[in-house]
């Protein structure tokens, strides 16, 4: 299948003040959006798109402009997705539903789908047969639930060998015209999930999803597209809904996988290995629009009144991280002899561990196959990218592997045997092994899954080998062959004659692991900081004894190594983790930055880096090096 890369468009619609006293704090000007930043009264923040509708657009300029140029991709074999996205009241149902008199995205879709089928079929050279069908299904509270037959239940969401996505056991109904389409959906509508907020009179409580899939036939040929039609619920900032109870906890469902979709948006933007769309039932059926084969277009709504600016800035953030997302478009075709049930292939040995089984996908009807998407057809880019990252991780581990190695065995340990307890040192030194044992297994799998070479380290003997070489002239490779030598040679439960040299070895890890001279790393204060006064006072102590004992520059490498890696992690772990208080445990965070720090990672996830900060509006590289420096932290 030729794949064709495709950025998810994301446009802007701004829904008109619903009460003309209020303050108003969203312009527009081309397919520019204009706020003011809450961080400096006297700036704006300008933010560009596609395009971008005001408060005057019309429901048949948003259907023009952005949907009917995709309705012939999904004729000809394609995925199309439309999705509304902003926060609660924003006026996302408005745009994909409508009202009888004004209808949006969805009526406008069907009703000009039939037109268009029309069309092509009376044309002279025809030779197409046309048939459409549809599936309607929402997320409530994290259960998936058919609207066209209710039954309550949640519905289980697979993934076949093709990566496409099913909802096995949901109804899907073949419509002929747009009369058949409005009986069967308007009823469904009223089954969804509909209540009253403070900010919202008719608040959708579930995302919920239109499916149509269009089948295009001739002996010999078939084509499969889809339509993908979503309204989203709106993220909700229950300060100001007043939820409680249900409502509440029907937010807390709708939040958690909104946040879920950042996390995906991100990853994707990152060029994360792995993809986490698992994390919530939305972001698993989405995972054809956002960074699947779907040509994908994001209306983003937003509320103008001021009271909203805070939803609006997070909105307008999203939707500047979304379009950057790429997909892999394909034309779905079936060419042969074409069978009514739909084949299923064979799943790769590699699937076979996580997808169902072969007999499992056989049962599944294909009259209840739904939300079906070939995301296999889109893995390429994304392996792409993996296999890029791979590379880097590869280099870095090899990189930090050989100086760990070289540190340790210039390391020359003290004379003098101390006791043989475990000291603060040891400990120091087993989590550097540790940590590069992990970084072996890593590349082992990286390696075996993607017949990456392994780095001449990165072999199956764990690190602790690896010390008991003696320093040698010939450097850390011919220290390691010699140990592999001597593994290979002792058989399991045969005591042998130690080789020249190997009770030498031996004797020296003893000693080194032994040494009284390792002091703990220096520990940061609270969930792991310390101010730099108390950093260098720990330092004081170290070089204390360090004097005593004489100087081990190299032993200092090792347990600084330690204590950085230590450090860092602790440091982003308090990024991701802590409250707003607990942020400004941190050195220079005052107040405004951790409340900051907390509402971006609220909002678009957890930091993978400290470097991420520099995504947070008014943090600048000068203020990143000053936290970092004063917080003991490297990148
Ligand atoms: N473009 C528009 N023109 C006129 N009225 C609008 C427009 N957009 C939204 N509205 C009105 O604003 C109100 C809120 O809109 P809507 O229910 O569509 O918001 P929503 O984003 O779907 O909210 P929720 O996430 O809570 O479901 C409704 O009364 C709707 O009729």
């Amino acid at each position: 299948m030729e794949k064709k890369q495709c950025k998810v468009k994301v446009v802007i619609r701004v829904r008109p003040p619903l009460v003309s006293t209020e303050k108003i704090s969203v312009s527009t000007k081309d397919n520019h959006v204009q706020i003011f930043n809450h961080r400096n009264i006297n700036e704006n923040l300008q933010y560009e798109f596609s395009a971008v509708y005001g408060s005057e657009s019309t429901q048949q300029q948003i259907f023009n402009d952005c949907v009917k140029p995709l309705l012939p991709k999904a004729l000809s074999g394609q995925n199309v997705s439309i999705f509304a996205y902003g926060p609660t009241g924003a006026g996302k149902t408005h745009t994909m539903l409508g009202t009888p008199l004004n209808p949006g995205v969805i009526p406008r879709v069907i009703n000009e789908l039939f037109a268009e089928i029309d069309r092509l079929e009376n044309s002279e050279d025809n030779e197409w047969e046309y048939s459409v069908s549809f599936s309607y299904l929402e997320i409530y509270q994290e259960k998936v639930q058919d609207l066209l037959e209710p039954s309550g239940s949640d519905l289980p969401i697979r993934e076949d060998a093709e990566k496409n996505i099913l909802v096995p056991g949901l109804a899907k109904k073949q419509i002929h015209n747009f009369d058949e389409f409005k009986n069967i959906f308007g009823p469904a509508s009223n089954n969804r999930t509909v209540a009253a907020t403070k900010l919202n009179e008719h608040s959708s409580r579930s995302h919920s999803i239109v499916q149509l899939t269009v089948v295009k036939k001739k002996p010999c040929r078939i084509l499969h597209g889809k339509i993908y039609l979503i309204d989203l619920a709106g993220s909700e900032d229950n300060r100001r809904t007043g939820n409680q109870g249900i409502r509440l906890k029907e937010s807390g469902a709708i939040n958690k996988s909104l946040f879920s979709l950042g996390e995906v948006v991100d990853a994707i933007n990152n060029g994360l290995p792995r993809i986490p769309y698992r994390n919530s039932k939305l972001t698993r059926l989405l995972q054809d629009s956002i960074g699947g084969t779907c040509h994908s277009v994001m209306i983003t709504n937003l509320a103008p009144e001021e009271r909203y600016y805070y939803d609006t800035y997070c909105t307008l953030n999203f939707a500047t991280k979304s379009k950057k997302v790429v997909n892999s478009t394909v034309v779905r075709e079936t060419v042969g002899i074409v069978k009514p049930v739909p084949q299923v292939r064979k799943p790769s040995p590699e699937r076979k561990e996580e997808g169902p089984s072969q007999a499992k996908l056989a049962r599944l009807d294909s009259s209840t196959d739904s939300m079906g998407s070939d995301i296999g057809s889109s893995i390429s880019p994304l392996i792409k990218r993996q296999e890029a990252w791979e590379e880097t991780v590869n280099r870095r581990l090899q990189q930090m592997e050989s100086n760990l190695i070289t540190q340790m065995q210039a390391f020359k340990p003290p004379t003098a045997s101390g006791s043989c307890a475990q000291t603060p040192k040891t400990k120091a030194i087993n989590e550097l092994r540790r940590q590069l044992e992990e970084n072996q297994a890593q590349f082992r799998e990286l390696a075996s899954r993607h017949l990456i070479s392994p780095p001449p380290n990165a072999s199956n003997k764990p690190f602790a080998d690896m010390t008991n070489t003696k320093p040698s002239s010939t450097g850390p490779q011919s220290n390691l062959g010699e140990t592999t030598q001597t593994e290979q040679t002792s058989k399991p439960g045969e005591t042998t004659k130690p080789a020249a040299g190997t009770k030498r070895k031996r004797k020296m890890t003893e000693e080194f692991s032994c040494s009284p001279l390792f002091a703990l790393p220096p520990r940061l204060k609270k969930k792991g900081f310390v101010s730099s006064a108390s950093a260098s006072s720990l330092h004081d102590v170290k070089e204390n004894v360090t004097d005593k004992k004489g100087s081990h520059s190299k032993e200092d490498d090792l347990v600084n190594s330690a204590s950085q890696l230590q450090r860092n992690e602790e440091f982003l772990s308090t990024l991701n983790t802590s409250s707003v208080k607990d942020l400004q445990s941190l050195q220079t965070v005052g107040a405004k930055r951790a409340k900051l720090i907390f509402e971006w990672r609220e909002t678009y996830g957890a930091f993978t880096q400290a470097s991420d900060l520099l995504k947070i509006p008014g943090f600048t590289e000068k203020y990143l090096q000053k936290l970092l420096h004063s917080n003991l932290v490297t990148v």
